[in-house]
This record gives structure tokens, sequence and C-alpha cells, in this order.
């Protein structure tokens, strides 16, 4: 589906080199709250810039104040002081009409997609043209440049109920993009989509954003999102900017407790699409069994992978690993892929390797469905 963000929608081509220029600022914005008699500080003295054409993801646990920053982007939210600049514009002043023309310039695409059931996949992504006055003969145009680009050209006048998740975005992400906006804002848009179909909408979002130059900004629970697609990335603890930077600077080297929290499920550096694919339980018969098995020097020889097969079953497989020998031991760390079954071999499994049974953890089942 990569390829299909090559057709320019007759945008003109994203200029080579980009220039750092600040498309959306944050000026000591916060955010208050009132529920149930009493105030809650949603963002404080949030302050920093988000540069035009750059992938952005905004981190932090429930109720950190994710939402709220993105929502206040394109005005859904308002400031209760501060100020939020997008092209240099204070959205604040603006009449409803000149508020509306403005959201043109920032699409969003949602979790739960919200498409019109009773409006066709054509309507659903025409609607916002339709809603500014668009000509009909226009509208139809650009829909079937969307379809090409979001590749659901066969699904036209196909309603929303016969498609699947992956589908469903790609038309939410059509529709966010009917007015050519600057920005895209993306609330948490692949975290009810499997592993395989969030690598592909990750997928166009990047070439969204590469040939169209579109700024995408997204809030995600999905550590491996971030790392898959973002350049930069803030993470937000109790409504404040504790780290902001690259995110191979703050994945590689996280200062905040908030971020190191985050990043916990990303510590194995499993590859990202067996990192989507980590259930609690497994969801079929052909689930495997992850283990995450550290070698700490008690063994004095490197792991033979025949013992190694002999405990856990022959459809072993290794999923990332490495060792080296300090002093004459093995150290360091193997990430196996097992039956299922071999979880009640995990003693014989300690045995092999000569190292305590509390060396073994279960990361959960890797999910072939
Ligand atoms: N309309 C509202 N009325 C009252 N409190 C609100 C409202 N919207 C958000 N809040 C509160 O503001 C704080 C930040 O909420 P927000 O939804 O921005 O966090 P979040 O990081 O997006 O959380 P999650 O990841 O759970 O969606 C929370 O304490 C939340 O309960």
């Amino acid at each position: 589906m990569n390829a299909r963000a090559d057709i320019l929608l007759s945008a003109p081509p994203a200029a080579a080199p980009r220039e750092a220029e600040v498309l959306v600022e944050f000026q000591q914005l916060s955010r208050q709250f009132q529920a149930g008699g009493r105030s809650v500080q949603a963002l404080q003295e949030v302050e920093f810039g988000i540069q035009r054409g750059e992938i952005f993801g905004i981190i932090g646990r429930s109720g950190a104040g994710k939402s709220t920053l993105l929502r206040i982007i394109n005005r859904l939210e308002q400031p209760s002081s501060g100020r939020v600049l997008v092209g240099g514009r204070d959205l604040s002043g603006l009449n409803e009409a000149q508020l509306a023309q403005a959201r043109r310039g920032i699409g969003m695409i949602f979790q739960h997609f919200n498409l019109l059931s009773s409006r066709t996949v054509a309507q659903n992504i025409g609607l916002p043209l339709k809603i500014a006055g668009v000509a009909t003969v226009e509208i139809e145009q650009r829909v079937d440049e969307l379809l090409r680009l979001v590749g659901l050209e066969g699904k036209r006048d196909v309603y929303p109920a016969r498609l699947s998740g992956g589908q469903k975005q790609r038309v939410g992400i059509a529709r966010a993009l009917a007015h050519r906006p600057d920005i895209l804002l993306c609330d948490e848009a692949t975290s009810s989509l499997d592993p395989e179909t969030t690598q592909s909408i990750l997928a166009l979002l990047r070439d969204i954003n590469r040939q169209l130059n579109v700024t995408v900004v997204l809030i995600t629970h999905e550590m491996a999102v971030i790392r898959e697609i973002c350049d930069r990335v803030a993470v937000l603890e109790a409504g404040r900017v504790v780290e902001l930077g690259p995110v191979w600077q703050v994945f590689g080297a996280p200062q905040a407790d908030a971020t190191r929290a985050l990043l916990a499920s990303l510590v194995h550096e499993l590859p990202p699409d067996v990192q989507g694919r980590i259930a609690s339980e497994p969801a079929t018969a052909q689930s495997e069994l992850l283990l995450d098995v550290r070698l700490d020097g008690v063994s004095g020889q490197d792991p033979a992978l025949g013992p190694l097969v002999a405990a856990l079953g022959p459809a072993t497989r290794l999923l990332h690993g490495g060792v080296e020998r300090i002093q004459g031991r093995a150290q360091g760390r193997l990430v196996l892929a097992c039956a299922p079954q071999s979880r009640n071999r995990l003693g014989d499994l300690a045995r092999q390797l000569a190292v305590p049974v509390g060396n073994i953890r279960i990361l959960g089942y890797l999910d072939h469905a």
C-alpha cells in the first residue's frame, strides 16, 4: 500500500530539504477542568513547538493530558491560559466561520474511526467537502483521488459495516485529508487494529507525511508505534512535559521516571512486529509461548542449543539474544518462542542452561492469528 501515496493528489511536491519551521507552538499552555466540585489540572505550562513536516508523538500514562493537548490544537478543547499558535496564528480570537475555515487545515482521525454508518465510503470521505459547499463534480473527483491514495478504489459504494477495521481507518484518513490539511491529528489511530493492520496504517501515514508533507501529531499507548514512525516524542506526566526529543534519544536513554515506566514494554528489544503481537493469553492453538532467559554468569558454559531444544521441544525458535563471555562465564539474554505446553518444562530448561529458574520469565504468548 505504501506506493499509493505517490499519487500526489494535485498537491505541490514536498520540498526536498525541510526547514525547521515551527507549525504548532504551545506557549505556557494550561488547561483546568472542574469535575465533581474539584479542579483537575489537565495541562500545566506546556511549552514546545512541533515542526512542519515531522511526525510527532505524545505519550504518557492514562490521564496525563495527551488527548487534551491534541484536541487543543484544533480547538475541540480551549486553553485555560497560555496560547497555541498554528501556522503562527492564534485560533482563539476567531469567530465560528473563521474557525471552521482554520480547521480545514487540521485533519483528525480516531481510534473508533467515527464513520457514518448510513453513508457509503465515498459519501463519508466527501462529507467535509459537502459541508464546506464544494461543487458535486469537484467532490467526486477529489473522492476518487483520495480512494486511490488510501487503496480503497474498489470500495467506493460500500457501507462501513462491510469494511475491516483497517479499511475503516483508511476511510477515516481519506476523509481527514479531504481539505488537503497541513496537519493530521491521530488519536490512538491504530489502537483497535491488529498488529499487521497497524503496520500497514503506519506505512500509509508515513507515506502521507513524506509525500504530501503533512505534519502528523499522534497520541498512542503503543510505544512500538512511536518507535516505528515518529521523529520526535514528548512525554507528559500529570499535565507537564517531562521529556522531549528525538525518538532515538528519548527511547535510547530515557531520563524521566515516567518515560522509563512507559518504555518497560520495550526493554526486551524485540522487533516491533513481534512486540505488537504479544498477548497475555494464547489467542489460538498456534500461539507460541515467549520466554525471556537471563544468563547471569552462573553457568560456566555457553548455552548449547541441543539440550535447550530437548527441554522445550523441537518447535523452539530463538527470536532475539546475545551471549558474551565475561571471565569465562556466559552472560546474556535469550528470547525464545516455543510450544505453549513447554510452560511445564521451565525447570528442565533452567537445568539445561544451569541458571536458577527465576532467571526464566514468561513474556506472554506470540499470536499468529
Ligand atoms: N471534560 C473533562 N472534564 C473533566 N475532566 C477532564 C475532562 N477531560 C479530561 N479531563 C481530565 O483531565 C486529565 C487529562 O485527561 P486526558 O484525557 O487529556 O488524558 P490522556 O492522557 O489522554 O488519558 P488517556 O490515555 O486515558 O486517554 C484527566 O485527569 C482527565 O480525567
